[in-house]
């Protein structure tokens, strides 16, 4: 029966990494906030946070254009994943170290700098990045990022809503408490439409 079909379709649960306001605001952004949870195997997280750890202790934050070859293979896959054709990148990835009490203030990343797609790889622990309506605050979106896992901000969750990452007080996904720790992220961004590879600049390492 159609109409049993239709309440069957209404009740079904959406992914387990998205929460929201409600169903408009989960509906508007199914394809502009995406996780994929486990996008990196054990191997590649190895990878990545054996190369990155030693190379930013003691730094919050840094540019990186030059990288291991297994580390390369791992953002060409990152590239292929979440950026279109027609995007070009910027030419340094931005790798973050987020102490265990660190937290990142709601922003939207620079429109000068950064293009249409941010897409981003966590490490070491899982983490809430919340995206709310910068002229509506009362429509939100809560992404849950484990370990291993990409998210790609596009479009509308990435011009209209500011995003953030919890800070340990506040880090919880619905009733799911989740307790932070050192985090280390790797976020690669398009170069914003118009701008050739040459034309960038030096963005400014938050962007
Ligand atoms: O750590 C992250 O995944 C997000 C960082 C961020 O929002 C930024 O650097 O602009
Ligand atoms: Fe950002």
């Amino acid at each position: 029966m159609a109409g049993t079909g239709l309440l069957a379709l209404r009740t079904l649960p959406g992914p387990s990494w998205v929460r929201g306001s409600g169903p408009s605001v989960l509906n508007r952004l199914r394809d502009a906030a995406v996780v994929q949870p486990g996008f990196l195997s054990t191997a590649e997280e190895e990878t990545l946070s054996r190369e990155l750890e030693p190379a930013i202790h003691g730094f919050r934050e840094t540019e990186k254009s030059r990288w291991s070859e297994a580390s390369r293979a791992i953002l060409q896959r990152v590239q292929a994943a979440a950026f279109g054709p027609g995007q070009t990148l910027l030419s340094s990835v931005h790798v973050l170290d987020l102490e265990a009490r660190g937290y990142i203030k709601p922003h939207v990343d620079s429109i000068k700098f950064c293009g249409a797609t941010i897409a981003g790889l966590s490490l070491l622990s899982p983490s809430v990045m919340r995206l709310v309506h910068t002229q509506e605050p009362g429509e939100w979106l809560e992404l849950l990022l484990e370990p291993g896992s990409l998210y790609i901000l596009r479009g509308s969750a990435r011009y209209d809503f500011s995003h953030e990452i919890l800070r340990d007080e506040e880090s919880f996904f619905g009733e799911r408490r989740i307790p932070r720790g050192r985090r280390i992220s790797v976020i690669c961004r398009s170069l914003p439409e118009g701008m050739g590879p040459g034309e960038s600049g030096q963005p400014p390492a938050a962007c």
